[in-house]
């Protein structure tokens, strides 16, 4: 790996400019087994502007815990460069340690300690102030609850503990491998507030994760990867508006209006409940299309594309098999 002289800088949408907390150029992770070679992440470009929720989105198996690891410095990069603060990683990795909080794998924690305790054991594990800790249970939500035991918390509890402990340090970046796996939907949204918060207080989160509904909720711009491949990366209302336009159509007879759609060169499927989707910006084409074979609308609506139909269009086909990715 080489140094650079200069400040990499990505321009996001209207010209923005950002400094690039996270930096990865042709990152590549082989792995060998009795099978032979595996290609886990395939000459990855990654690029996490300061500031805000940053989406690190891709199926299972796509390669997101074995890049998060390598920025950490937890596994060894095959090939490629990696930068954190615009520092070389993992050769600089003790110049920006501090600066970095990560939840990967589940911390340990004393199951018989209250929460609150095991924080301020940590805490002064490392030489932080005890107040650090009242801060920290304080933005993860945790203060009324800090003095349950662990053992007694809830697996969303048990998460934004392990949030809170990152905190400690008070990082700049703060990197999340799926922190809401396992969780019910009630744990989802616990988290989903924290991480908002964080991103609300300027700290640049990278939050990994294969479910898409909660992320668009939280994320100001996602990476996409797939088999360990870049598929797209932007602000997520580039993201939203890179995909195809379509419209929801009610009408009486579903099959006689696609036929018809069809004739008219717009393609269109039935949704469970009847209704169908047509893939056009143009409500006018639509009615005339339909008027044309006197089928009636009862419903035309626009439909606002989500990240979770960007996701399945870019990732189709990317349910990674072991040899998918080999
Ligand atoms: N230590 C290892 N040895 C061999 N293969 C590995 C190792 N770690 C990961 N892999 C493989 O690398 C690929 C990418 O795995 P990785 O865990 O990075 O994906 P992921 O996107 O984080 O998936 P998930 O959403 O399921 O956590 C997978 O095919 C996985 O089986």
């Amino acid at each position: 790996m080489t140094g650079r002289p200069v400040v990499e800088r990505a321009v996001g949408t209207g010209g923005r400019v950002s400094e690039l907390v996270i930096e990865t150029h042709g990152l590549r992770k082989e792995f060998r087994d009795r099978r032979g070679l595996h290609v886990a992440v395939h000459g990855l470009d990654l690029a996490v502007p300061a500031g805000g929720v940053h989406g690190f989105l891709g199926p299972n198996g796509s390669g997101k815990t074995t890049t998060i690891r390598m920025l950490l410095g937890l596994a060894r990069a095959t090939r490629g460069r990696m930068r954190l603060f615009d520092h070389e990683v993992p050769q600089h990795l003790p110049d920006v340690v501090d600066r970095v909080g990560a939840v990967v794998e589940s911390p340990k924690f004393s199951p018989n300690l209250t929460g609150r305790r095991n924080l301020l054991l940590l805490s002064r594990s490392i030489g932080v102030p005890d107040t650090q800790v009242d801060a920290a249970l304080e933005t993860v939500g945790l203060v009324g609850r800090d003095a349950d035991r662990y053992r007694a918390y809830s697996l969303g509890m048990k998460q934004r503990l392990a949030i809170a402990a990152t905190l400690l340090k008070q990082p700049q970046l703060l990197i999340l491998d799926e922190p809401t796996n396992g969780l019910d939907p009630a744990g989802i949204r616990e988290i989903r507030e924290t991480i908002r918060d964080l991103g609300e207080q300027g700290v640049t989160v990278l939050l990994s994760s294969h479910i898409l509904a909660e992320v668009q909720q939280v994320c100001t711009s996602a990476t996409i990867i797939g088999r360990g491949r870049m598929l797209a990366s932007g602000h997520v209302d580039e993201l939203l508006d890179a995909g195809t336009p379509s419209h929801r159509v009610a009408v009486d007879d579903p099959a006689r209006a696609g036929a018809l759609l069809a004739a008219a060169g717009l393609p269109a499927t039935t949704d469970d409940d009847g209704r169908l989707r047509v893939e056009s910006d143009d409500p006018a084409a639509i009615t005339r299309a339909l008027a044309a074979g006197e089928v009636w609308l009862t419903e035309l609506t626009p439909l606002r594309r989500d990240l979770e139909s960007v996701f399945l269009e870019l990732t189709a086909g990317e349910a990674l098999g072991e040899e998918g990715a080999r």
